[in-house]
């Protein structure tokens, strides 16, 4: 269980991000304490992605405050980044490279050394079972084999803070279990995951707290059982429709394949 008493690692006051004349956060805050796993969610466009990669330090031009450990965001040469780890939604970057390469050089950017890196990478590729292709270039890995040196290349420097993109993308059912289980321990020994994820089962299931963002607002904050008392729902998935006001997927689904099927 997490630790309110404890200082927040991750406080946001008032985030507000513009594109254009559009603003895409309208006043997000929010903070996120050591042992939460925070289920990040909202419909396509809602402004997750933009949260994070605030947090993240790769989106300028907010307003508001954003601060990790304690520090914020703003202050000069702050060097949060070897506390936090990230495992983005698209994963193409660096296929040439081997995860070897790969992981060492994300590692060594962390201030790990080559050999350090080298051991502890291969090791956790074997547990993933991947030794055998951990020489390979990543052109020839799969979906999941990919994400899976991606939660390795995110954890290899053991971050405070966590931030993953739908994670479990492209995983089979036995590494969705491991992956779900090494969340939770990590949580358990004090780490903070911000999760992002489309998967309403599993962020219902594995999350201590679950916030709602529509519209770059953030519309419901709090565990499944506190939403599920307020909405009246049964599942995280009927929550989400009813604070979306999203009615008529079947309706729309019909119109759909209406369309496709004119000649
Ligand atoms: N670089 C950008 N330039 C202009 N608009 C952007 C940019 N990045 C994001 N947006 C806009 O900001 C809004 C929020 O995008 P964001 O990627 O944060 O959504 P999301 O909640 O992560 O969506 P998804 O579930 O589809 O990943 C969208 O309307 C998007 O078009």
């Amino acid at each position: 269980m997490y630790d309110e008493s404890k200082e927040p690692v991750i406080i946001l006051r008032d985030v507000r991000m513009k594109y254009s004349d559009r603003y895409v956060l309208q006043g997000i805050d929010l903070e996120a304490y050591p042992g939460q796993i925070i289920g990040y969610i909202g419909p396509n466009g809602a402004g997750k992605s933009t949260t994070v990669k605030i947090m993240l330090g790769l989106v300028q031009g907010y307003t508001g405050e954003v601060k990790l450990f304690g520090r914020s965001l703003a202050e000069e040469a702050y060097d949060y980044k070897r506390r936090i780890g990230y495992v983005p939604e698209v994963v193409e970057l660096f296929e040439n490279l081997t995860a070897c390469e790969y992981l060492t050089f994300v590692a060594e950017l962390y201030g790990l050394s080559y050999a350090d890196a080298d051991a502890k990478a291969s090791r956790l590729m074997a547990m993933f079972e991947l030794e055998q292709v951990y020489h390979k270039r990543m052109t020839s890995y799969s979906k999941g084999m990919r994400q899976k040196v991606m939660l390795i290349a995110s954890l290899l420097h053991n971050p405070d803070v966590l931030f993953f993109d739908e994670p479990l993308s492209g995983l089979d059912a036995n590494s969705v279990m491991i992956v779900k289980e090494i969340m939770a321990q990590l949580a358990a020994q004090g780490k903070t995951i911000f999760y992002s994820s489309h998967i309403m089962e599993v962020v219902e299931k594995i999350s201590s707290r679950i916030i709602l963002i529509d519209e770059g607002r953030i519309i419901a904050d709090g565990s499944f059982e506190e939403l599920k008392s307020q909405s009246q729902e049964g599942t995280l998935e009927q929550i989400f429709n009813q604070l979306t006001g999203f009615h008529a997927y079947k309706q729309l689904a019909g119109e759909f394949v209406s369309i496709v099927r004119e000649a």
